[in-house]
């Protein structure tokens, strides 16, 4: 059943569309990830679910809730996480957990989640005086304590460090098999592909793909990557009618090939056949990064 659903919501500023048409809904349950390049409108889409931005054409639901008109109702359902202006610097992380409980009718023990997120032993800091990550924490924290269905984090992990990037990964999928849903805007790939059960790619406002991260990857041209050096020279004629060929190239002694599963299986009875050994034989699959730069023809950041 979707929790989310997203349909054909446009938003414009000064006359451009940021947002052109976007529709996706996402599953009770999943988390849901949404990656684009700077400025492809990713903000001002899962902003319009949190009915902080109103579509000027489409529709948003919220467990079948209009966010805009039924804000009460969906701000008790959905969590998001704060920007840094919108937290008291003043507020101790204490306060700042005690007073957002107060905002809902059944919130979570913030004690435990404090300790969950690494917060313990920030209780007394002022949120202005935390560290980066330590706020990154907090929001993230600040997010949940609603015991809300659904969950908006934007930029999740972005300052944290390598380990509190891992914890909070660790955290979230905790978070998702607690039955939560998650609706994730990152830039980071290895995030999403480690987290996202399905990602929305939106380029230039509009959803360039929508699959999951193994299907996002099988789209990307030369999705399997078989690199060697041969012990003797290659015919090229016979390397360009491999099947399925994406790309050759050759560096120093070594020849990369780009294909699928059919091109790394001729390749190798093509060795065979000329009795030419493949020196450092390796063969990698495409990454999200490759994917995206397929179907964005943007720098993955
Ligand atoms: N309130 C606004 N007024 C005018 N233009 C805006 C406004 N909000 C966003 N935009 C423009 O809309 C486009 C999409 O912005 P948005 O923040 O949604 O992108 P994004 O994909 O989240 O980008 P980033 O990855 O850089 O955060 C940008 O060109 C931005 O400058």
């Amino acid at each position: 059943m979707a929790i989310i659903e997203v349909s054909g919501v446009r938003k414009v500023y000064g006359g451009r569309a940021v947002v052109d048409g976007v529709s996706f809904a996402v599953e009770q349950g999943e988390i849901f990830g949404i990656l684009g390049p700077n400025g492809a409108g990713k903000t001002t889409t899962v902003e319009c679910v949190e009915g902080l931005r109103i579509p000027d054409a489409g529709s948003v639901r919220v467990a079948g809730f209009d966010p805009v008109a039924d804000h009460d109702r969906v701000s008790k359902i959905l969590g998001a996480q704060l920007q840094e202006s919108e937290l008291q610097a003043k507020l101790t992380v204490r306060e700042a957990l005690t007073l957002y409980a107060a905002f809902y009718p059944h919130p979570a023990d913030w004690r435990p989640l404090a300790e969950r997120l690494g917060l313990t032993a920030h209780l007394d800091a002022r949120s202005g005086k935390l560290s980066g990550g330590q706020k990154q924490r907090l929001f993230i924290a600040l997010a949940l304590i609603g015991n809300p269905k659904v969950v908006v984090l934007d930029e999740l992990t972005t300052g944290l460090d390598p380990r509190a990037r891992r914890d909070t990964w660790k955290l979230i999928e905790d978070v998702r098999d607690s039955g939560v849903t998650v609706l994730l805007v990152t830039h980071f790939m290895e995030e999403a592909q480690r987290l996202c059960d399905r990602i929305a790619v939106i380029d230039g406002g509009r959803i360039a793909a929508l699959d999951t991260p193994a299907g996002l990857i099988r789209r990307a041209s030369g999705a399997t990557v078989i690199s060697f050096s041969p012990s003797a020279p290659l015919d090229e004629c016979e390397l360009r009618a491999l099947p399925a060929l994406a790309s050759v190239e050759y560096k120093d002694d070594r020849v990369t090939l780009s294909g699928t599963d059919d091109t790394v299986n001729a390749v190798i009875t093509l060795l065979a056949q000329r009795h030419i050994t493949a020196h450092q034989l390796r063969v990698t699959d495409a990454t999200l990064d490759d994917a995206f730069l397929d179907l964005t023809g943007a720098d993955a950041s």
